[in-house]
């Protein structure tokens, strides 16, 4: 038996309520499959496109009335985790249903600590919200001080936040408790609420948006999981993306990935931060693997048969 940390791409969920119910309905049977195979699994999913349009929602509703004020990003990543977890939590007990599978299924509210004087508070990376054309992009940009919109791995435009590392999960004991319970446990969901703990051990909410990839090879490291699973809107990773020269990658040992994070072969804000938290995970020295693939193709990874896989 193994445990497994499946992190969901927030982008690979949709933009849309109906969007992210077919989304996961398409993945349960695969997350479920796992279960009857005798694994244990974590499930940690993204929030990119989720909580810019939480963001967004409450900055138009703001400007029209005053009874509405702009949502700070930490609550703005809190409910994405209930409307997320929502949807996840029905999507696999209607799977688990269907197989006659007596588990439960339990979200966590997760706040996860980054650190105070983490530079990536001054370097906005993190890709948020929908995707503009570069015209639209410029002009809210030259409208709205403060502001920042990248190009985000040739799919257009998008508003970036700061993006710290994940130092510590909060609710790590009450994840694990669940697990003993044999519950299938959803959390960090969109990196965790981003948290800094003062003097006195209090917690408070910071604006960011902690990249879920590394806030996911984070849990698999505090629960112990044996394998990491990083599904997102690409069956592999690859070389030379977006060209006529494109190779999708099957393996990756650790040598040759940082050679390829060192000559920029992945997607800053999307790609690059995934081969990332894989490289982290898998260069324990432990012979713990992860692998990156499609969510639609995850029952092909399972079996080895898609996917990007990093090893040591
Ligand atoms: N070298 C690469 N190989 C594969 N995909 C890449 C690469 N560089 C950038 N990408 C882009 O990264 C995307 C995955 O990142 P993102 O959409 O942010 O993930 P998520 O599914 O977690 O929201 C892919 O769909 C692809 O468009
Ligand atoms: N929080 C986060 O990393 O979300 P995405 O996976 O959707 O980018």
């Amino acid at each position: 038996m193994s445990r497994i940390v499946i992190a969901l791409g927030g982008n690979a969920l949709g933009s849309t309520a109906e969007e992210q119910h077919a989304a996961i309905e398409a993945a349960a049977p695969s997350l479920v499959g796992l279960i009857a195979q005798g694994h244990e699994i974590i499930v940690s999913h993204g929030n990119g496109p989720q909580v810019g349009a939480i963001s967004l929602a409450f900055e138009i509703a703001s400007q029209h009335t005053d009874t509405v004020a702009p949502l700070d990003l930490p609550e703005c990543t809190a409910m994405s985790q209930g409307y997320i977890g929502y949807h996840l939590q029905q999507g696999i007990v209607k799977e688990l249903r269907r197989v006659g599978m007596p588990w439960h299924v339990a979200s966590v509210v997760t706040q996860v600590e980054v650190a105070t004087d983490d530079p990536a508070f001054a370097h906005p990376t993190k890709p948020i919200g929908s995707f503009y054309d570069e015209a639209t992009a410029r002009d809210l940009m030259a409208h709205q001080p403060g502001l920042v919109m990248v190009e985000d791995s040739g799919r257009g435009w998008r508003r970036v936040v700061a993006s710290p590392r994940p130092v510590d999960i909060v609710e790590r004991d009450s994840i694990l408790n669940l697990l003993d319970h044999e519950f299938i446990v959803v959390a960090c969901g969109g990196g965790g609420i981003p948290v800094v703990r003062d003097a006195a051990g209090d917690l408070h909410g910071v604006p960011a948006v902690i990249d879920k990839d590394f806030a996911s090879a984070k849990l698999a490291e505090a629960v112990g999981a044996d394998l990491l699973f990083i599904l997102t809107a690409v069956d592999r990773v690859a070389i030379g993306f977006g060209t006529p020269e494109q190779r999708d990658l099957d393996d990756l040992d650790l040598a040759t990935a940082q050679r390829y994070v060192d000559s920029g072969q992945f997607g800053v804000g999307s790609m690059l931060p995934k081969v990332q938290a894989a490289m982290g995970f898998a260069g324990s020295g432990l012979g713990r693997r992860a692998v990156i693939c499609s969510l639609a193709k995850a029952p092909l990874a399972m079996e080895g048969k898609s996917g990007t896989v990093i090893h040591g």
